[in-house]
């Protein structure tokens, strides 16, 4: 855990792809403890939300607070593809000098699979290997999109375990997810609740 309390916000936050506004006057805090569910529809901009979070997206406006390291769960595993998992995965435990790397293997279940090459791995398999490098890299502050999807039924259930007990530990997780989620406390909004408004959309053509 870090050695300060993390924290995630967004002030005001409005973001567009191509010349079309997702989202906009999106605002949160997110403090140490806190699980936060973003719903949306396909396309609403959850995978944008979270990527201007993460700093990989430019916000059209506003801002993004962070205190804290943070780890990122998306689509991409970030592992060698013709590297057998343990390798794989060892490469970037060593970088985030990951402690217990045996007991994160073992928790998601990658034990037997550590001399699989990363491009033989299953959907599920992937995904779980994606989640051993978030836990490995100690971050407190958790951004998870689709984290269950792919995932069969106690592999689901060993995600909201983790994201509990990260949470209990003082991180933070903001989870983007078309599947119901259920932890104690977890807030939640719906993406749509900020789609722009026709004004808006004026606005922002006379911006361009
Ligand atoms: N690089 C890009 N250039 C232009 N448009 C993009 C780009 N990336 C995404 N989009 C569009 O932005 C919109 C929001 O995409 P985003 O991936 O954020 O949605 P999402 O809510 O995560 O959807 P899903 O539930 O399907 O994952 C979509 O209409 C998508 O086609």
């Amino acid at each position: 855990m870090q050695p300060s309390l993390p924290t995630l916000a967004a002030d005001n936050l409005a973001c567009r792809r191509g010349d079309r506004l997702l989202f906009r006057r999106l605002s949160f805090r997110l403090e140490a403890g806190a699980a936060c569910h973003v719903t949306g529809a396909n396309g609403a901009g959850k995978t944008t939300l979270i990527r201007a979070l993460a700093g990989l997206t430019t916000p059209y406006a506003g801002a993004v607070m962070r205190e804290g390291a943070l780890a990122l769960l998306d689509e991409r595993t970030g592992l060698d593809p013709d590297l057998p998992l343990g390798r794989a995965l060892a490469f970037w435990f060593g970088l985030d000098t990951a402690p217990d790397t045996g007991t994160m293997i073992a928790r998601l279940r990658l034990d037997a699979l550590a001399e699989v090459p990363v491009r033989y791995l299953s959907t599920g398999q992937k995904k779980r290997a994606a989640l051993a490098r978030v836990l490995g890299q100690g971050a407190g502050v958790w951004l998870l999109d689709e984290p269950l999807s792919g995932l069969d039924t106690d592999s689901q259930g060993l995600v909201m375990e983790l994201v509990r007990e990260h949470c209990a530990d003082g991180g933070i997780a903001l989870i983007a997810s078309h599947q119901p989620l259920d932890l104690p406390g977890m807030t939640s909004f719906a993406i749509e609740d900020f789609a722009p408004a026709l004004e808006d959309l004026a606005e922002q053509d006379e911006d361009a």
